[in-house]
């Protein structure tokens, strides 16, 4: 094998009989490649962060019959002059929210679309939770479409990027703690709660999946993030304490959702279908549970 220089840099590598093609991208911890075995192209994620790559291995197992995450193919180290290389192989999935919300015209994606979004990306936290796995990465960034499906180009939103994610809660119903301690308060996209010092919990998803909505019905959240952190706490708490006045102006027809959002805690269950409902309620005259496509519009391929 060649000498590997840095985990971007893999094309022409052979893992598991699968040939790394292209770089698709890289985040924080990892490299994510488009890779095939003859007809078959999976998605192989590269690291050198072991414990990392560990966590989004099992967490990936634990999800293998669900069908809002990417399946998982195979976990592999391979020894390199540099170290040792951890890779996943997983399913290809089609660009990422952030990538698609870049693309679209004022960077806002319109209503109709959005509240499609809105709804698939909380089944996609209904079904990890399902699993008894908190996410806490929740971004726009970490949801992609799947490959489209012929002939009429459906896509489906599944959640991926697991490497934060955690086992909250054992088959007794005890809750399980994570001996890592990782300080998610240091993560300026958090809930209101995490950054207030509490553990991230399934409702701290779902309120992190609320700033990604922002952002993607074109709201600045980047701007927002880059507040003082006193600024940006008391926006975060006035989202929750009275969202009608806190939402920006172009989003403030989510607010029967994020009312619902608001009223979170960590005792009761989330009511999942009452907040696809609450979903459906703020756009009445489209249907919010309508399938995804993925189609050329102005000579552009987008999602409708
Ligand atoms: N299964 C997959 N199929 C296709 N593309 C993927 C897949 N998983 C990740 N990607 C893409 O690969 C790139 C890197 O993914 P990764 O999750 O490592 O990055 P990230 O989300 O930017 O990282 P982080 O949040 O850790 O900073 C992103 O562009 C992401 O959309």
């Amino acid at each position: 094998m060649n000498r590997v220089v840095t985990i971007k840099d893999l094309v022409g590598m052979d893992i598991r009989g699968f040939h790394l093609n292209r770089l698709i991208g890289a985040g924080s911890y990892g490299a994510v490649y488009e890779s095939s075995s003859g007809s078959e192209r999976i998605a192989v994620k590269a690291s050198t962060r072991e414990s990392d790559i560990l966590n989004e291995a099992n967490a990936l197992q634990r999800l293998f019959y669900c069908q809002y995450t990417p399946k998982y193919f195979f976990h592999q180290e391979t020894t390199t002059p540099d170290g040792i290389l951890h890779t996943i192989g997983q399913e290809l999935l089609g660009p990422d929210l952030e990538t698609i919300r870049r693309s679209v015209p004022w960077q806002a994606i319109k209503r109709p679309t959005l509240v499609r979004i809105a709804w698939q990306a909380l089944s996609c936290l209904e079904a990890v939770h399902g699993f008894k796995l908190v996410h806490r990465d929740v971004k726009l960034a970490n949801f992609a479409v799947s490959l489209p499906s012929s002939p009429t180009n459906r896509v489906t939103i599944k959640i991926f990027d697991f490497g934060l994610a955690h086992h909250y809660m054992d088959d007794n119903g005890d809750l399980i703690e994570d001996s890592t301690n990782p300080d998610f308060r240091l993560m300026k996209y958090c809930s209101y709660e995490v950054a207030m010092g509490m553990d991230p919990m399934p409702k701290d998803d779902l309120h992190q999946l609320s700033f990604a909505i922002l952002y993607a019905s074109g709201y600045n959240f980047p701007k927002m993030l880059k507040s003082p952190p006193d600024v940006l706490l008391e926006w975060k708490r006035d989202l929750l304490r009275q969202p009608s006045e806190a939402l920006p102006p172009l989003a403030r027809f989510l607010t029967p959702w994020f009312d619902a959002l608001s009223d979170l805690n960590d005792i009761v269950p989330i009511n999942y279908p009452d907040l696809k409902q609450k979903i459906q309620e703020s756009l009445p005259a489209h249907n919010a549970s309508a399938d995804l496509y993925w189609e050329m519009v102005d000579g552009e391929e987008t999602l409708v």
